[in-house]
């Protein structure tokens, strides 16, 4: 027993070690410009190593109502990002006062049935779910409706204090449509979801960090900063390996719990074909950081 103790105790110090070797995080705000042709969304790169790529909705008179011209930009955005090697991981935010609070209702209260159909309406929302590097949602004020869906299509939210959640749909005569009635009954179960989809009633950011929405709450002026200091934690890391590790992540919501522990079995197994795997291990046994290629 005594033995075992002792294994643990060396065990946990080694991983406090290897913790303390990590490359200091930095938490400056830094930016600089990218694209800025853009209508109804910024981008930028952020932190210290410009290796966080920041979008911003930008359409204040609607309270960022997501038009079919925000989201075009946003797939495009998104899709630059992660063609650029240089970028570890994305944020996502809004305004103060709404990260989005839905689709454009009067954009979409002349739609008809068969126009949804052939028209293959919402078919631009799909690109924030299909990235492959970790996104961040930074929410400030309203999530609602879309809003709300768009956040959880990201795969880690933090919420400004006062970032309220909903699904309003229900008030117009229709229901969630890009993952409202799916993703958040996975994360918040189906009382909870159903509570929420069928009165439409928001809740706030310090219950949806308890009902796990939300992985962090802080005060709305840091809320961005925090973000990119997410993702500049995360991007010390071997983006490849980060990408591997998203998608097990991701698996868990897609299929039994079966598949899922092979599907990562798999995978792990598969990180040991990696240079960034041989190079991870080796620098923690030779107590240095580790320098990751991507390979
Ligand atoms: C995609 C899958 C299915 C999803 C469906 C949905 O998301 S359905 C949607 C689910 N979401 C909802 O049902 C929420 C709808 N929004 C609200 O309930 C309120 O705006 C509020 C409570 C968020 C803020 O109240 P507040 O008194 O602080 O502000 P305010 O009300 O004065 O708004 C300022 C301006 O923004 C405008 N605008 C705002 N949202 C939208 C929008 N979605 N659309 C278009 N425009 C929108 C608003 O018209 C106004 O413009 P105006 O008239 O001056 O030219």
């Amino acid at each position: 027993m005594a033995n075992i103790a002792k294994i643990f105790a060396s065990r946990a110090q080694c991983v406090l070690q290897a913790a303390a070797r990590q490359p200091q995080v930095a938490t400056r705000f830094s930016s600089s410009s990218t694209n800025n042709n853009w209508e109804y969304i910024k981008t930028e790169v952020a932190g210290e190593g410009k290796n966080v790529g920041v979008i911003t909705l930008n359409r204040p008179k609607a309270l960022n109502a997501l038009c079919n011209g925000l989201m075009k930009e946003l797939s495009t955005a998104l899709q630059q990002f992660s063609k650029d090697k240089t970028i570890s991981a994305i944020v996502l935010t809004g305004s103060e006062k709404a990260f989005a609070a839905g689709a454009d209702i009067k954009e979409m209260v002349g739609n008809t049935y068969s126009q949804c159909i052939q028209g293959n309406f919402l078919n631009d929302w799909t690109e924030v779910a299909r990235t492959q590097k970790p996104i961040i949602a930074a929410v400030n004020g309203y999530a609602l409706g879309g809003g709300c869906e768009l956040a959880m299509m990201c795969d880690i939210i933090y919420a400004g204090d006062k970032a309220k959640f909903g699904q309003p749909e229900i008030a117009l005569g229709t229901i969630p449509g890009a993952g409202g009635t799916q993703r958040l009954t996975r994360v918040v179960g189906k009382s909870k979801a159903m509570e929420m989809c069928l009165t439409g009633n928001m809740i706030g950011a310090q219950e949806a960090e308890k009902l796990g929405l939300a992985s962090k709450v802080v005060p709305a002026d840091q809320l961005l900063g925090e973000a990119v200091k997410l993702g500049e934690k995360i991007g010390t890391h071997s983006n490849l390996i980060v990408q591997l590790c998203k998608e097990a992540v991701n698996t868990a919501y897609e299929t039994t719990l079966q598949e899922g522990l092979k599907f990562e079995r798999r995978t792990f197994h598969a990180t040991f074909s990696t240079a960034d795997r041989k190079e991870g291990m080796t620098a923690f046994a030779e107590k240095r950081p580790a320098k990751f290629t991507n390979e």
